[in-house]
């Protein structure tokens, strides 16, 4: 098993968004949340990787923790590419940054500084960085933002390949990336149900 989660609760704003969400990821598996905007998909992956404390239950991931990419590409922008990778590798103790290089098409971009890369470029980066964290456990929130139709399968690639030596994932996108063998969770059901007013728990019904 690589991700349990059980009975998980969050909020945003100090008001509840999610609840009940339960699910076990196995190696191997990917599994997308879907649902429509809102409904809570960047608060429980937050959640899940430890950013944001749940309002109740609880996430189990690998000892190792996992490897998150969120809406901020979490890169250094006077760094080039090479340096970007080799900064991330090294901190998660992995030698050769040519691999990650190679599955995001990087190569012929590896000493541009990352201020000068557009936008799908910043975003092939950011994905690469998954690669050389050497995590089991992705976590990916819109990973295919700003990609083109050749970054998204040179992406879903990436993953396949995860997929295949072990690892998993677990996200959000709205776009269908072609991987057949993945999973989908709608978080619709999870949705939390906040007391209606006068219902009970309100203001007006609390001084009464
Ligand atoms: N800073 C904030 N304070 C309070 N509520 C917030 C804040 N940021 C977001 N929210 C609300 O929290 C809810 C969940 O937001 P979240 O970003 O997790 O949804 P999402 O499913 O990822 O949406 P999308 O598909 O648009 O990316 C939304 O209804 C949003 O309006």
């Amino acid at each position: 098993m690589m991700l349990s989660v059980h009975d998980l609760a969050v909020s945003r704003g100090g008001i509840a968004i999610l609840e009940r969400v339960g699910f076990v990821l196995d190696p191997g598996e990917a599994l997308v949340l879907r649902g429509p905007n809102g409904i809570g998909k960047t608060t429980l992956l937050r959640s899940i990787a430890g950013l944001q404390p749940p309002v109740a239950g609880r996430a189990e991931l690998p000892p190792e923790g996992a490897a998150y990419a969120g809406h901020a590409d979490g890169l250094k922008a006077t760094l080039s590419v090479a340096e970007n990778l080799t900064f991330w590798a090294r901190i998660y103790g992995q030698g050769d940054i040519a691999p990650a290089l190679h599955a995001m098409d990087l190569e012929g971009l590896a000493e541009r500084p990352a201020q000068n890369l557009s936008a799908g470029q910043k975003r092939r980066l950011g994905l690469a960085r998954l690669l050389v964290t050497g995590r089991r456990l992705w976590l990916l929130d819109e990973p295919t933002v700003s990609l083109d139709t050749a970054s998204v399968a040179l992406f879903a690639a990436a993953i396949r390949a995860h997929l295949a030596s072990g690892g998993a994932a677990l996200m959000a996108t709205h776009i269908d990336l072609g991987l057949e063998e993945a999973r989908i969770l709608d978080l619709t059901p999870f949705r939390a149900t906040l007391p209606a007013p006068g219902q009970g728990g309100g203001f007006d019904e609390a001084f009464a």
